[in-house]
């Protein structure tokens, strides 16, 4: 195994120092480090991160292999300084079966690039009708410990309470995609000013509050752990707010659209910026990122929902929901958060690996460690190009925005995924 010898690297900030990467862990950390046997990657200016951590990305296998693949996404993962990603269950067939989080599961680990846990259904078929087989996922060579319906809400109350109970036993999580179906029929884009201009039909917040304020009930009633996917707004951060004083176990995501984009962008009739939960207002950013910095949310996750042209190129009401996230996740963070390395390797890498159970990832590079760790340039800036995405889908809702921040290179127990900003295979 080839050993590499980062020179001159801010370890999450720190004063720069040498970090000597062998036989797959962090060997040796110190100023002035020899190896002659080591690739050497020069490290002035740059920060090292421990590998990021995403729970919620779409990968979009088995069934839109046309969107995404476990070896694309991965591959654009990596190169957005990613080292572990859950994938979620909404794939055709819905990964609601042992043996499609097992599938799930391997295509990763061919792939190599980065560890991929899949994420189980909560109901069969994300019907919302019965639980799936939960328990065989968990005891599958998957070890799936995050279930989701992600896409659709487990709506039904006694449904939801049965599956937090139900995961209770291994300590396992239910990430809800909190919308209530009956407030959203037929919506569009967020619910407020700018729909009512447009004639759109609006996802009101309550719809989202409404879900999170049951649930953290419910989590609260049965002592299980809840995770919240892609909070949107400022009323659910209160909520959320007031369940974590209480001592509730519930800990929640918010993507990086959410902490930047507004629902204005609607205007521009362009669905690439059509998403669920909707894209909300400036109030609702603000509150937001207040909440990341004080950790009411605890995570940024991306919900990298690849969608292929058909999908995405058609009107606004016809479009899938959904936007690509991988690539540019550690960009936003460092626009919205500036170079709070501290901040941004809790809310990227250690809190969701923490959650995820996802044991060598979220760990700070120290001697002995797994070599599971990013290298960033902050003073980079590039312009996204959809076409030089990884990605097999186009969607980014940054095209030709120039953003800070370039991932160098990416390892994976050691083994480099990406070397000077370029994907190794
Ligand atoms: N976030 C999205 O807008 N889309 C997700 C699913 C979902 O959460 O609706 C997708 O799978 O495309």
């Amino acid at each position: 195994m080839t050993a590499y010898l980062i020179t001159s690297v801010s370890i999450v900030g720190a004063a720069p120092t040498d970090l000597l990467i062998r036989d797959g862990v962090v060997a040796e950390v110190g100023p002035g480090l020899s190896a002659p046997d080591a690739v050497v990657v020069d490290g002035t200016g740059l920060v090292a991160l421990p590998g990021l951590v995403d729970l919620h990305t779409h990968l979009r296998e088995p069934g839109r292999e046309d969107a995404e693949t476990v070896e694309s996404g991965s591959r654009a993962a990596a190169l957005g300084g990613y080292t572990a990603v859950c994938a979620m269950a909404n794939t055709s067939p819905v990964a609601d079966t042992a043996g499609v989080v097992e599938q799930v599961w391997r295509l990763g680990r061919e792939a190599g690039l980065v560890d991929v846990q899949p994420v189980g259904a909560v109901t069969v078929g994300l019907a919302g009708e019965r639980l799936a087989e939960l328990g065989a996922m968990a005891d599958s060579a998957a070890r799936v410990r995050i279930f989701s319906d992600d896409g659709h809400c487990v709506a039904d109350p006694l449904l939801m309470r049965r599956a937090l109970e139900y995961v209770k036993a291994f300590d396992g999580i239910i990430a809800q995609h909190a919308e209530e179906p009956r407030l959203t029929e037929g919506a569009q884009m967020h619910e407020g000013e700018v729909s009512t201009r447009l004639g759109l039909i609006g996802w009101p917040a309550v719809a989202e509050e409404a879900i999170i304020a049951r649930d953290v009930l419910l989590a609260e009633h049965v002592g299980s752990r809840l995770h919240v996917c892609h909070v949107s707004t400022a009323g659910s951060v209160e909520v959320l707010r007031q369940a974590k004083a209480r001592g509730v176990r519930v800990t929640a995501e918010v993507t990086p659209h959410h902490l930047l984009l507004t629902d204005e962008r609607a205007e521009t009739y362009d669905p690439v910026f059509k998403v669920n939960p909707p894209l909300r207002t400036a109030d609702d950013i603000a509150a937001l990122r207040s909440a990341l910095a004080d950790g009411v949310i605890d995570v940024i996750a991306t919900d990298h929902a690849p969608h292929a042209v058909e999908d995405k190129e058609c009107e606004w009401a016809y479009a899938r929901p959904g936007m690509l996230g991988l690539e540019t996740a550690l960009s936003i963070a460092l626009d919205v958060l500036g170079p709070e390395w501290d901040l941004i390797a809790e809310r990227m890498s250690r809190t969701p690996a923490r959650i995820a159970g996802l044991t060598g990832h979220g760990v700070d590079p120290a001697p002995g460690v797994p070599a599971n760790l990013t290298v960033i340039d902050p003073a980079a800036r590039r312009t996204i190009e959809p076409a030089e995405l990884a990605s097999r889908s186009r969607n980014t809702p940054y095209a030709r925005m120039t953003l800070p921040g370039r991932i160098v290179a990416t390892f994976l127990r050691g083994e480099p995924t990406v070397l000077d900003g370029k994907a190794v295979k």
